[in-house]
């Protein structure tokens, strides 16, 4: 069985504020962060690397998981560095991996959980090919093109999770991108459990109660399913 995590993404947060942003979305009930690092090559926008994770890090103290969604070229270099400075799950993009097999192995060997996403025009077979090999912790599915937030979910991805699930039942499966309580369902009745949400969260009046609204969708389901208790 596997559980439901809500995991703010703080791309859409004010900036400037970081570590006080990451803290109120722990107070309003995260399950963990969700960290945006881009390097303006392997996505077209630049955010922040291993030096502010470390930042955050001391802020926000040592129990909440942090994972680090790793929109690099080369995710093979910042594996340590990430691990260093305070990450949990160490997320990279199959695409731009030079041997995904490998770095998933690098990752645990830095004592983090191994994640691995896909970007829309990537087939869902790639993914599972590779699991086959290495099993990874974490499959994420992006469902915006990667690089910027409060783009518009894309429900064709759900196609993904949906062979993702029905190939693995206890993994944890990611959607990333425009994810809000209008599109929750979708991911719910897919079988996503690790849901990412940046603006529905960051630019709500009250992201206690968006947290809540989403957790809710996804737990309800796996109950159906009888896959939690
Ligand atoms: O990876 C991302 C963009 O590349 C963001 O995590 C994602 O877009 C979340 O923000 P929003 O919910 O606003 O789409």
């Amino acid at each position: 069985a596997y559980q439901c995590k809500i995991g703010p993404s703080i791309l859409n947060s004010d900036l400037a504020r970081l570590g006080d942003e990451c803290k109120r979305m722990l107070e309003c009930g995260a399950d963990y962060l969700h960290l945006d690092v881009m390097d303006g090559h392997f996505v077209p926008n630049i955010t922040f690397g291993h030096p502010v994770v470390q930042c955050i890090r001391k802020s926000i103290g040592d129990s909440p998981v942090c994972e680090v969604h790793m929109m690099v070229s080369k995710p093979e270099q910042w594996v340590k560095a990430m691990a260093e400075s305070g990450a949990n799950i160490y997320t990279f993009h199959l695409e731009a991996a030079e041997n995904a097999e490998q770095l998933i192995k690098d990752i645990r060997m830095e004592g983090m959980k191994a994640g691995c996403a896909i970007k829309p025009a990537t087939p869902v077979s790639k993914l599972l090919d590779l699991l086959y090999t290495q099993m990874a912790d974490v499959a994420l599915v992006m469902t915006v093109e990667p690089g910027f937030g409060g783009q518009s979910f894309m429900r064709p991805m759900m196609e993904k999770v949906r062979e993702l699930r029905k190939v693995h039942p206890t993994l944890d499966i990611g959607v990333d991108g425009g994810v809000g309580p209008n599109c929750i369902h979708h991911c719910a009745e897919a079988g996503a459990n690790m849901i990412v949400s940046g603006s529905a969260i960051m630019r709500s009046n009250d992201p206690r109660k968006v947290i809540t609204d989403l957790r809710n969708d996804i737990s309800s389901r796996l109950k159906t399913q009888h896959l939690i208790d």
